[in-house]
């Protein structure tokens, strides 16, 4: 069911990945990390050094006669300072690196967020991708707190079980082995242990994605109508129990495995050895064999009993170590993955005049698709034309606008701004000539002003957000709203944000084409006035063309009746260019696309009737 469940990674690719975390928490905070690893280390000797030789001492001055009451209490006295100064030297530490980890987890979730802005469209289409940033998004602050934890807590223990050891080999080195086989049988189990979980946790983010999704829906203002007047609650609801069932018995699995191995560890390493072998041992050492004194044979149990505690969080140590290992694998596929067409630095610089864009025998095939989505594109647009693309659903359109925009490479042939091959130009530059408007395009809970520029605004934009807002015939709605282009869009953080239409928002959608008109050489508008009223459309179809002045502009639209007056229209079927000419020329061919100009005449002309 789930093909993660099959990818093993060797020890060398989980201590690589646990280096890649620590190198990436020292980069963050360098000196919290080795704050945090020395604390522990002293800790580490000062419980070892209380917990054996303190007590050794302090048994043997409670048995020289020589030494009176008050010599003891001082003893006492130093002890508990000592001890305290382990405690205050702990308490600082946390204290302190409380407030420097929520820094971190701030740091990885923007470096996120940035490879996550950067990131190929192409991941998108990728489910492997997706796995990978929603298990590393959810996870990725644990994995470094964790990755940083677990190491300290690593050399703590290390600290205490070497100190405490050498104790306990220049007592009796028999004792030694229970804890040392402890802690092989405590290894193995928790090792197969975190196997399990680790497991468990993977289906059950794949799995509660499903859940998720379901519940989400439910609470986005955006599905509230539908949900209300269908019965779609019905399926979304199925999905949802059908993921509770599947991870009920997933866990049910996991659980009583875990519970078996759990209690092995515990009959075995802890009641067996250390609880009854050694204190009987110790106890026949020192009372039956007199061979070592009470004194040795109390610091030796608390020792062993240090040492098995210990060997037993060095366990849970590396089990949180082996997590953090398979973890940082997905958080490290993510942040290395290579970004290819985004980040492009290109070779060539951008045309300064605004140039012909040639499309020549273009291919294209999603990735995982059997077959090509474009098949042998030609066309070149020249600066200032009016091109349509026109053609029935799924037929490639919008594949076509993607690849001009270079979302995606092409499969073969090539596409060309003045005369050269866009590969070779900096994918941002070269997106900057560019002024689009898409069909599926988004408002976010930010400023009406950042909404329009989709960018930071300052000072000097405004007077260019409140014209593109007017061409875009919104002037009218800016005027009501209470702090003008600083008022939010959206409710999400703040009751007084604004709520648009769909036919509101579009304007405030196609404004952004307005603003960058200055800058723009081909404007792209992918069926941008799907949800305008006839006058609206008609008003910014004139405005569009208007403000595009010498741009080219290659539109798509399902209503032929705003593509007639273009100067080229392309009919696409199946990713293929099957009519190519003027809306008369076309209509003279008497092929699909008169077909379809006449059916939807004699559909506007009946609904007015
Ligand atoms: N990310 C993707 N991965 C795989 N296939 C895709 C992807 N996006 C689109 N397709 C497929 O490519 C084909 C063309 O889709 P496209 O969106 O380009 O069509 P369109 O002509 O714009 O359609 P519409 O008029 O409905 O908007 C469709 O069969 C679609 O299922």
């Amino acid at each position: 069911m789930c093909s993660d469940r099959k990818e093993k990674l060797t020890v060398r690719r989980l201590l690589s990945n646990i280096t890649f975390v620590l190198k990436y928490a020292m980069k963050l905070d360098k000196w919290l990390v080795v704050l945090v690893f020395s604390a522990f280390t002293i800790c580490g000797l000062v419980y070892a050094l209380f917990d054996s030789l303190f007590l050794k001492m302090f048994i043997e001055i409670l048995s020289d006669t020589n030494k009176n009451l008050r010599e003891s209490l001082i003893f006492v006295l130093i002890g508990m300072i000592f001890v305290e100064i382990g405690e205050i030297v702990q308490l600082l530490t946390d204290n302190y690196a409380r407030a420097r980890f929520v820094k971190i987890a701030g740091s990885i979730q923007a470096d996120f967020i940035k490879k996550a802005a950067d990131i190929d469209l192409i991941c998108y289409d990728q489910n492997k991708y997706f796995d990978d940033f929603v298990i590393a998004a959810s996870q990725a602050e644990e994995m470094i707190i964790n990755g940083v934890m677990s190491t300290a807590r690593i050399i703590g223990t290390m600290t205490t079980i070497l100190a405490l050891g050498a104790l306990i080999m220049t007592i009796n080195p028999l004792i030694a082995i229970f804890p040392v086989a402890g802690f092989f049988i405590n290894m193995i189990t928790r090792f197969q242990i975190t196997k399990l979980e680790y497991e468990y946790e993977i289906v059950r983010k794949k799995v509660m994605r499903k859940a998720d999704y379901s519940k989400r829906v439910f609470y986005q203002p955006e599905y509230a109508k539908e949900i209300k007047l269908s019965n779609i609650e019905i399926p979304l609801r199925k999905q949802f129990e059908a993921a509770i069932d599947e991870i009920t018995d997933e866990a049910r699995i996991a659980g009583r495995k875990i519970a078996i191995l759990s209690l092995i560890n515990w009959i075995v390493v802890f009641t067996m050895f250390s609880f009854f072998f050694v204190p009987m041992y110790l106890g026949y050492l020192a009372l039956v064999k007199m061979s070592i004194g009470l004194s040795d044979a109390a610091a030796m149990n608390n020792a062993q009993g240090e040492v098995r505690n210990n060997l037993d969080g060095l366990n849970y140590a590396l089990v949180d170590f082996q997590k953090v290992g398979q973890f940082a694998e997905r958080f490290r596929r993510f942040i290395e993955y290579e970004i290819k067409i985004e980040k492009a630095a290109g070779s060539k610089k951008i045309p300064e005049e605004k140039a012909v864009l040639e499309i020549k025998n273009m291919f294209f095939r999603y990735d995982g698709a059997d077959k090509d989505t474009l098949r042998n594109i030609s066309m070149a647009i020249k600066p200032g034309e009016r091109v349509a693309i026109v053609g029935e659903n799924g037929a490639g359109k919008t594949t076509f606008i993607k690849l001009l925009m270079r979302l995606y490479d092409v499969t073969s042939g090539s596409i060309c701004y003045g005369g050269e091959d866009i590969r070779n130009f900096a994918t941002e530059e070269y997106r900057n000539i560019f002024g689009t408007v898409f069909q599926d395009y988004q408002l976010y809970g930010i400023s009406l002003a950042d909404n329009v520029k989709m960018d930071c605004a300052n000072e000097q934009d405004r007077t260019i957000i409140e014209k593109a807002l007017e061409k875009a015939d919104f002037t009218e709605k800016l005027n009501r709203l209470p702090k003008g282009i600083d008022t939010e869009m959206t409710r999400e953080f703040n009751e007084e944000g604004t709520m648009l239409s769909g036919g509101e928002a579009q304007k405030v959608a196609i404004s952004r084409m307005f603003a960058k008109t200055n800058q723009m050489s081909i404007a792209i508008l992918d069926e941008p006035s799907s949800a305008l009223d006839p006058f609206a459309e008609h008003t910014l179809t004139k405005n569009m063309m208007e403000c595009a002045k010498d741009a080219a502009v290659i539109f798509i639209s399902h209503r032929l009746s705003t593509t007639r007056d273009a100067d080229r229209i392309y009919m696409f079927e199946n990713g293929e260019i099957i009519e190519e000419g003027t809306h008369d020329e076309l209509m003279k061919l008497d092929g699909k696309y008169k077909r379809m100009f006449e059916k939807q005449a004699h559909y506007y002309k009946n609904s007015i009737l």
